[in-house]
């Protein structure tokens, strides 16, 4: 129906069959992305609730700090979208985490999460397998560091560390599944690089254009991943005894074979599934957050002085850096905290579902439509932050230099759908960025263009791939 709902939110007209989608599509190219898009239309429309209509789903798109937070605390917004990406996604059933919702997805997360916990979340565990991954890293640019492609080399290094809490080891770069499953989830992104990025996220692209958006591809794609998930959980099936939990597989066989245990629950297509889930949602966050906190330290070399002599300071008085020791570094939080605001890697946060007609700023949002939170709406708005076009980790310091934290800033959402990797992104992203920091300087390469910010659009944000030169420091503390 071109006919809008009563009392629905403000926003472009309805066409036929195509509604909104043509307007947003025009807009998202010209820009540069889809949240862009967003931003622009609000404008506009002069609304904080802007309602649209792409290809058949009814979407609602929020934006501004205390709407936002409504939608992602009030429990009637924690649905995700049913539909025929999500069915194509999770092997034609309704699994894992990321896409399901109700008791189900409640159970899970809760399993995943304190196993998660208990495996090291938060703990000398944890940072000791992403050391052992700096390790890597940091053997990588001493080698090659005249001209190096860091950000392969950092998300190779996550990639690690989540294959060693879901699997219970690390890869070595030579062995072939490694470069296997990098292989995979790579072209994986190409795939969606075909359609713009969005297929992902936004199916209705596949109404337009089924071919071009790659679909199939992903599909024969799925199949090889889950070749190669399934091939660990054999071996662990195949080694599991009574008493192992010591990795996210192990724990979950446990679970399955507890007695009295509801198959439906707990079941291999389930532990498949959450697997692809923590790699979908955990690597290239992570590793591209990193990836644009070293370029923005080459584009500032002003800033890149105080991070290290923030962390000589450290190292003069302290023999090890851990995630616990943050307060101690109050300039480099800071820093970190801008890069989360000034280059956020998830601009939009959701699909979700709304469970039953919820009423928001006086608008009807008519039951199982889709909503998008707009985040990146938050990272540049004037009136919380003055200057926002401007890098300044200042704006996270004191007078006297203490850290200040500011709640407006949520890159790892809010309420109960929120991000259930946080903490092991959060450490990833501290350890690395620190250590790097501590041993290198980064410059450009000469002879090269400066590379610059601007993202490439996608499911989540990535710095355009960039060279750069790493020159060992002397004297370090
Ligand atoms: C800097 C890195 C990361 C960022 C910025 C990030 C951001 C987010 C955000 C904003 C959400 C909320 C989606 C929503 O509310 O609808 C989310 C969900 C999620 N994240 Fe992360 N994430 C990161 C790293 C990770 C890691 C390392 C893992 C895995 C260990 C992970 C696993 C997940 C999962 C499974 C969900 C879905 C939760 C649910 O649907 O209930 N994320 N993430």
């Amino acid at each position: 129906s071109i006919i809008k709902p009563r009392n629905f939110p403000l926003g472009p007209i309805w066409l036929p069959i195509v509604g909104s989608l043509p307007r947003v599509q025009k807009l998202s190219k010209k820009l540069g992305g889809l949240h862009l898009s967003f931003l622009e239309l609000t404008k506009e429309f002069k609304t904080n609730v802007l309602g649209l209509k792409l290809g058949n789903d009814i979407v609602v798109v929020i934006s501004s700090y205390p709407l936002i937070r409504e939608v992602l605390t009030n429990g009637n917004y924690d649905g995700r979208p049913d539909n025929f990406f999500v069915r194509l996604r999770c092997y034609g059933t309704r699994r894992g985490i990321t896409c399901t919702d109700g008791p189900f997805w409640k159970a899970q997360k809760v399993f995943v999460s304190s196993h998660l916990s208990s495996l090291g979340f938060g703990k000398r565990i944890m940072e000791h397998k992403i050391r052992e991954e700096l390790e890597e890293v940091l053997a990588v640019i001493k080698s090659d560091g005249k001209k190096l492609y860091i950000g392969r080399v950092v998300s190779q290094a996550v990639i690690n560390v989540l294959w060693s809490i879901t699997a219970g080891k690390r890869i070595s770069k030579e062995d072939l599944r490694f470069n296997k499953l990098l292989d995979l989830l790579a072209k994986r992104t190409r795939a969606f690089d075909m359609s713009g990025g969005l297929l992902g996220q936004y199916p209705w692209l596949r109404f337009i254009a089924p071919e071009k958006t790659g679909y199939n591809l992903i599909k024969s794609l799925n199949e090889e991943i889950k070749e190669f998930f399934m091939e660990t959980i054999n071996e662990h099936n195949e080694t599991w005894t009574e008493d192992r939990d010591d990795d996210l597989i192990y724990a979950f066989i446990s679970e399955m074979k507890r007695p009295g245990r509801d198959h439906a629950m707990f079941s291999i297509q389930q532990l498949l599934m959450i697997c692809l889930d923590l790699f979908i949602a955990g690597s290239n966050a992570t590793s591209n957050t990193i990836d644009f906190a070293l370029l923005t330290m080459l584009l500032h070399p002003d800033i890149q002085d105080k991070v290290q002599d923030s962390l000589d300071g450290y190292y003069k008085e302290h023999r090890n850096l851990d995630y616990h020791d943050r307060d101690h570094i109050p300039y480099v939080e800071a820093v970190l905290s801008e890069i989360e605001r000034y280059c956020n890697v998830a601009p939009l946060i959701g699909p979700r579902r709304v469970s039953e007609d919820t009423m928001l700023e006086g608008y009807l949002i008519p039951k199982n439509s889709t909503v998008l939170v707009n985040a990146y709406s938050i990272y540049v708005d004037k009136e919380i932050w003055k200057d926002p076009e401007v890098f300044r980790p200042e704006r996270f310091l004191d007078s006297k230099g203490k850290f200040v934290y500011n709640k407006v800033l949520m890159p790892f959402g809010l309420g109960r759908r929120r991000c259930l990797g946080e903490s092991l992104a959060r450490h990833c992203v501290f350890i690395f960025f620190s250590e790097i920091l501590r041993n290198y300087t980064i410059r450009p390469v000469e002879g090269l263009p400066l590379p610059t910010l601007k993202p490439l659009p996608g499911l989540t944000l990535s710095p355009q791939k960039y060279l750069a030169r790493f020159v060992p420091r002397k004297n370090v503390p």
